[in-house]
């Protein structure tokens, strides 16, 4: 007789007994029957593994985009504690989301440095190579900030984090950054920049004391407007992208939890910043590269053939302008989320005031690499880029005290320093490397 299993398994091709004996109808009856139920054992089977595969699959995803770390525990709490420690008179004490970002850990470096007390937190997503983030947790490390591995969305670690911290300050720059990218992911546009940024705000409006936060706009919620230079109360109700959506919608959202609980918020729209430990994605930096590489890159061009432009900014100044934003924010008046008087609600341009030309830029990191770079010009393809920015910095400067000091040249010179360093093209090479 043939157990189950040799039911589940054809017999071996050629092997097949020829049934002679009185009872054939009723046999061929059973095997056709056994061959049914073998045939929908392998149809849950296939099913089963089907299953298995998309839903790894989709664990794998969504692993490598937020990475979800765990945290909690006594250590945890420590390096929260030490991290968070305050070491001058009327310090602060700052949780800093998107620390392992570009200017997160810029800004989290200098408040460091100047004795405020940071904690940081990132989720580490792999918009852009991780391994850069993880080095600039590293950094940071070495300096005893600590960044906490974890999503804006998680409300019980915004919540835990609050209940270990009586944080005074929030510098919200965790955020779905890239103008173009939304054309590909828009989601991850509503996950990071709006959900995550209610979440953020409900752990801010709760915790008591409350915070003041200040977080990160952008230039481009002024989209196609067309007057020059772009001032804080110019209309911003045309954006060219979903990134500017979610920003101009984030400008919104903090307005509410400003009127309704008393948080103080400050919005700064930053223009395209640049420099040293910068986002692999922007144009000065994916251009490095690929000059660095003979690779060609593509430059965007406007209507009629007008150049593109951006009044691009060099990190230094936006950290001055963070910095000087936390100073001068004023406190939050809620408690328990409740509100009990007018809380300051600020935007500020961060800009540098003078816009380059996009052939510009080319032309300065052609001559600091010493290399000719291969162009390919291409008409700007409608995918949420606008022409020019231009930030007029009146409101800042008077209230904040910012005032730009790096011209393009001279942050290029010390962004391309740094990635001829941080990508090993050691002096030898470089020389090889530095022929027209
Ligand atoms: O101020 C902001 O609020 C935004 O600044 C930045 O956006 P942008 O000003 O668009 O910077 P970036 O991509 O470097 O393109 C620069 C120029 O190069 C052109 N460009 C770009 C890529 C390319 O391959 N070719 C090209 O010509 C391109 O057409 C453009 O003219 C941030 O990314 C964004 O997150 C947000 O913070």
């Amino acid at each position: 007789m043939r157990g189950l299993e040799d039911e589940l398994y054809p017999s071996t091709p050629g092997k097949v007994k020829i049934d002679r004996s009185h009872n054939t109808i009723n046999r061929q009856f059973h095997r056709c029957f056994a061959s049914t139920s073998t045939m929908f054992l392998w149809a849950l089977f296939l099913i089963a593994l089907t299953a298995s595969y998309l839903s790894f699959q989709s664990f794998v995803d969504s692993g490598s985009r937020y990475i979800s770390a765990s945290w909690g525990g006594i250590q945890w709490e420590k390096q929260v504690h030490m991290s968070a420690q305050v070491r001058k008179e009327n310090g602060f004490s700052v949780l800093v989301t998107g620390a392992a970002g570009f200017i997160g850990s810029h800004v989290s470096l200098a408040l460091k440095k100047r004795g405020d007390g940071v904690v940081g937190i990132d989720n580490f997503n792999s918009y852009y190579d991780p391994s850069l983030k993880k080095s600039r947790k590293a950094l940071l490390a070495d300096h005893n900030v600590f960044v906490v591995e974890g999503d804006i969305n998680d409300v019980k670690l915004l919540d835990k984090l609050f209940d270990v911290v009586p944080f005074t300050h929030v510098m919200h720059l965790a955020a779905q950054a890239g103008v173009r990218y939304a054309i590909e992911n828009p989601s991850s546009y509503i996950h990071s920049n709006i959900a995550g940024l209610v979440t953020l705000l409900e752990a801010c409006k709760t915790a008591n004391p409350q915070p003041s936060v200040v977080w990160a706009s952008s230039s481009s919620v002024y989209g196609l407007n067309d007057k020059v230079p772009f001032s804080e109360t110019d209309q911003t109700d045309q954006p060219a992208s979903l990134y500017a959506a979610t920003k101009k919608a984030g400008e919104e959202i903090t307005h509410t939890y400003n009127h309704i609980y008393g948080l103080s918020i400050t919005g700064l729209r930053f223009f395209t910043v640049y420099g040293p430990w910068g986002r692999p994605d922007m144009a000065y930096f994916s251009f490095t590269r690929n000059i660095l590489q003979r690779k060609p890159i593509t430059v965007y061009r406007g209507k009629d053939r007008v150049d593109l432009a951006r009044d691009f900014t060099y990190i230094d100044d936006i950290v001055k302008g963070c910095l000087g934003s936390l100073d001068t924010s004023g406190k939050s008046t809620g408690s328990g989320g409740k509100k009990s008087g007018a809380a300051p609600y600020r935007i500020f341009n961060l800009g540098n005031t003078n816009p380059v030309t996009v052939p510009t830029l080319v032309d300065i990191l052609e001559r600091q690499l010493k290399l000719k770079a291969k162009k390919n010009v291409v008409e700007m393809p409608g995918n949420g880029d606008v022409p020019f920015t231009h930030a007029n910095i009146t409101a800042a400067r008077l209230e904040l005290g910012y005032k730009p000091t790096t011209d393009l040249q001279s942050g290029l010179k010390k962004f391309v320093k740094w990635y001829l360093n941080y990508y090993g093209y050691n002096s030898k090479t470089t020389r090889n490397l530095l022929v027209m």
